[in-house]
C-alpha cells in the first residue's frame, strides 16, 4: 500500500510532546495527478437533472430493498447512499442534506420507505400537530425501516412553543377566508362545534392585547386581517388578503408597521405541553430536539442540562429555530450554544418584514459555518407543489441559493406534510442539490470563508488544524474521498465544515452518532466496529467497501482519526 502519513501525536499529560512526519522509503514526493481518472469519470456521467429520475436511486441488485445485518465484523451502510455512490462516483454524491416534515400524506409505512429510498436524511415531526400516538407510530416505523432496510434515517422532533396560534378548524383540514369576509378570533370555549367564520386562539390573553386598527397575520402573512371591533372574548376581523387558513397556524399581531409584542412576549419558550412533548422525544429516541421561537441561549442551555441528566448513554441534539424578532437579537450567542439551527423563514417572515428574511437567511448560514454548527434552511422551499407536480423557476431558485451557500440542510414542510405531491418534491429538492453542486465543482466557485478557531483545547486545536489542513490537500491533490474514523462525530463536522470538494466518508462506532451526522453537509457515515490500530482499521474498511463495489483499487484517499491525530494519504490497494 502506498502511504504517506503525516502524524502529530498528542501528548498525553505525562508524556513528552513530538510530532512526526513519517513517508515509507519507496514512496517519493511527486507532484499530484493533474485529475484522478476515476474522478473525471464520475464528472462526465450526468447524476441527474431537474427530470425527476428515480432510477439513480435503483442499482442492479435493488440496493434499496436489501437488509443490512450490523455484525462487528460487518459495516453499516446507508444503502441508498451506496446505491449513489454505485451509480454515481465519488465526487458526484449529493453534499447537500434533505429532511423532510411528515403529516397525513408521508405517514404511512410505504410513504416513509418511498422518502428514505428518495434521499430524506432526516425525519421531522411537528409536535404542533397529531398526537403522541400518531408521533409514536412514525418514529418506530422509520426506526424499523432503517433496521430492516439499512437506512440511517435521523429522526428530528419539533417543539410547538407558547407563541400564538389558531386552533384546530372544527374538524376541517383547511378553511378559505376571502377578500372582505368578517371572521371572529375567539378565546371562548366552544362546546360543540365551531360557529361559522369563528377561529379558536390559544392565547388567554389575546382579545386584552389586540387594538381595533391592528392587522392579523396568519402563518406568516398568507392571510391577512384587520381587526375591526373587539366584543369581550371575541375579536372581529376584515379579510384585507385571502387564503387558506390551516389548523394551528401561527398568528401575529402588527401594529403601525411593527410586530406587536406584550404580554405573550412573556410566554415560556419552552411550555409545560413542549416539556411533556419533550419527554416524549427522549424516551422515543428522537436524534434531534428543534426549538421553536428560541429567543435566548439560556433556554438552550437549560435544555441541554436536561437532557443530558435524563440520557447518559446517548445523545440528542439541540437545534434552535431562527424564527422570531427576539432570536436575531442574540444570534451568535444562541447558536453558540445550540448544536445546530434553523432558518424557519415561516415564523420568521412574520417576525420582520419579508424583505429581510435573505439577508438573515444569510447571515445565519455563515454564522453556523464559522462556529461549525450544522444549519437547516426551512419552509416554503417548494410552496407550490403541496398543490401542483413541478415548482416555480422562482423556487428552483431559491432551493439553488440555499445549496449555493452551502447550507447543510434544506428542508420540506407542507410539501411532504400534507401536500399532493411528497415524492415529487423531494425528487426535485434532490435534483436541484446535485446539479448545483455539481456546477459549483465544475465552476471552481470557491468562496474564501475565514473559518475562526473554535476549538477550546490544545487537543481540539490540533484535530481542527488537521481537518484544516486535510481538506485543503483533498482539494488539491483532487482526491476522491476523505476517511475520517471518528467516535464522537466532531472531526466529521469539522472536515464538514472546510465544504472539501470530495465527500467525506465518516466512520463511527456508534448508530446515534451515525444518524446524527446525517444532517452534515457532504458526510456519508457508516457504522464500523473499530480496532486498536489504525492500519487495521483502514484495511478492514477498504476491503468491506471494495466488497461492495463502492470504492476501488487505485482510488485516492486521505484518512484521519481522532486517535491518533493523524492525516494519510493513500491509494486503495
Ligand atoms: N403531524 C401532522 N398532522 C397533521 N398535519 C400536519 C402534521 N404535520 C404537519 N402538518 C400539516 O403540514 C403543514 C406544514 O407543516 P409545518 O411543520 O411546516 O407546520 P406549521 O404549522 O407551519 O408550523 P411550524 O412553524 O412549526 O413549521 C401544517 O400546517 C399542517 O397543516
Ligand atoms: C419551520 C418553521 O417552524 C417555520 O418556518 O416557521
Ligand atoms: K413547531
Ligand atoms: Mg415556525
Amino acid at each position: 500500500m502506498a502511504v504517506q502519513s503525516l502524524q502529530f501525536l498528542f501528548p498525553l499529560a505525562h508524556t513528552r510532546s513530538f510530532a512526526s512526519i513519517s513517508l515509507p522509503a519507496h514512496h517519493n514526493l511527486r507532484p499530484p495527478p493533474l485529475r484522478h481518472p476515476r474522478a473525471s469519470a464520475a464528472a462526465h456521467r450526468s447524476s441527474s437533472d431537474l427530470n425527476p429520475s428515480p432510477e439513480i436511486l435503483k442499482s442492479d441488485d435493488g440496493i434499496a430493498g436489501v437488509a443490512i445485518a450490523a455484525a462487528a465484523s460487518s459495516i453499516d451502510v446507508d444503502a441508498v447512499t451506496e446505491a449513489e455512490l454505485k451509480e454515481n462516483g465519488f465526487r458526484s454524491t449529493r453534499r447537500t442534506k434533505l429532511v423532510c416534515t411528515i403529516g397525513p400524506a408521508t405517514c404511512g409505512a410505504e410513504q416513509l420507505e418511498a422518502l428514505a429510498v428518495g434521499g430524506m436524511n432526516v425525519a421531522r415531526v411537528n409536535m404542533c400537530h397529531g398526537t403522541h400516538e400518531w408521533h409514536r407510530q412514525v418514529i418506530r416505523q422509520v426506526r424499523r425501516l432503517n433496521e430492516e432496510k439499512g437506512f440511517a434515517v435521523a429522526v428530528m422532533m419539533d417543539t410547538e412553543g407558547s407563541e400564538i396560534h389558531m386552533a384546530d378548524l372544527g374538524g376541517f383540514a383547511s378553511a378559505k377566508a376571502e377578500d372582505g369576509e368578517i371572521w371572529t378570533f375567539s378565546v371562548r370555549a366552544f362546546k360543540s362545534t365551531l360557529p361559522e367564520r369563528t377561529i379558536n386562539v390559544s392565547y388567554d390573553g389575546f382579545a386584552e392585547d389586540v387594538r381595533v386598527g391592528d392587522e392579523l397575520l396568519v402563518d406568516g402573512g398568507m392571510v391577512r386581517f384587520e381587526v375591526i371591533q373587539k366584543v369581550g372574548p371575541d375579536v372581529k376581523c376584515r379579510c384585507t388578503d385571502p387564503g387558506l387558513l390551516l389548523p394551528r397556524a401561527n398568528l401575529t399581531f402588527w401594529r403601525d408597521g411593527s410586530l406587536v409584542q406584550e404580554r405573550n412576549a412573556m410566554l415560556p419558550t419552552i411550555s409545560s405541553k413542549d416539556w411533556l412533548d419533550i419527554d416524549f422525544g427522549i424516551a422515543e429516541g428522537v436524534d434531534f430536539i428543534a426549538v421553536s421561537f428560541v429567543k435566548s441561549a439560556e433556554v438552550i442551555n437549560h435544555l441541554k442540562s436536561y437532557i443530558a441528566a435524563r440520557c447518559r448513554d446517548r445523545e440528542i441534539s439541540v437545534i434552535a429555530k431562527i424564527e422570531s424578532f427576539d432570536s436575531l437579537k442574540n444570534l451568535e450567542e444562541i447558536i453558540r450554544s445550540s448544536d445546530g439551527a434553523m432558518v424557519a423563514r415561516g415564523d420568521l417572515g412574520a417576525q420582520i418584514p419579508l424583505e429581510q428574511v435573505p439577508s438573515v437567511q444569510q447571515k445565519v448560514v455563515k454564522i453556523c459555518r464559522q462556529l461549525n454548527k450544522p444549519v437547516i434552511v426551512a419552509s416554503q422551499l417548494l410552496e407550490s407543489m403541496i398543490e401542483y407536480p413541478t415548482p416555480t423557476r422562482a423556487e428552483v431558485a431559491d432551493v439553488s441559493e440555499a445549496v449555493r451557500q452551502r447550507a447543510d440542510a434544506l428542508m420540506l414542510s407542507g410539501e411532504s406534510a400534507m401536500g399532493q405531491f411528497p415524492e415529487k418534491s423531494l425528487t426535485v429538492l434532490r435534483s436541484v442539490s446535485l446539479r448545483i453542486e455539481r456546477w459549483w465543482r465544475e465552476e471552481k466557485h470557491y468562496e474564501a470563508m475565514d473559518l475562526p478557531e473554535v476549538a477550546s483545547s490544545f487537543s481540539g486545536k490540533i484535530s481542527e488544524e488537521i481537518c484544516n489542513s486535510a481538506a485543503k490537500m483533498a482539494n488539491y491533490l483532487e482526491v476522491d474521498a476523505l476517511f475520517v474514523y471518528t467516535k464522537s462525530g466532531h472531526m466529521a463536522s469539522l472536515l464538514s465544515r472546510c465544504r472539501p470538494d470530495c465527500p467525506i466518508f465518516a466512520f463511527t462506532t456508534s448508530t446515534s452518532v451515525r444518524r446524527r451526522l446525517n444532517l452534515q453537509w457532504g458526510l456519508i457515515p457508516f457504522r464500523l466496529t473499530f480496532f486498536d490500530d489504525m492500519e487495521n482499521n483502514l484495511n478492514r474498511t477498504f476491503s468491506l467497501l471494495k466488497q461492495r463495489g463502492m470504492i476501488q483499487s487505485g482510488d485516492l484517499v486521505i484518512a484521519l482519526s481522532d486517535m491518533f491525530q493523524s492525516i494519510q494519504v493513500m491509494n486503495v490497494p
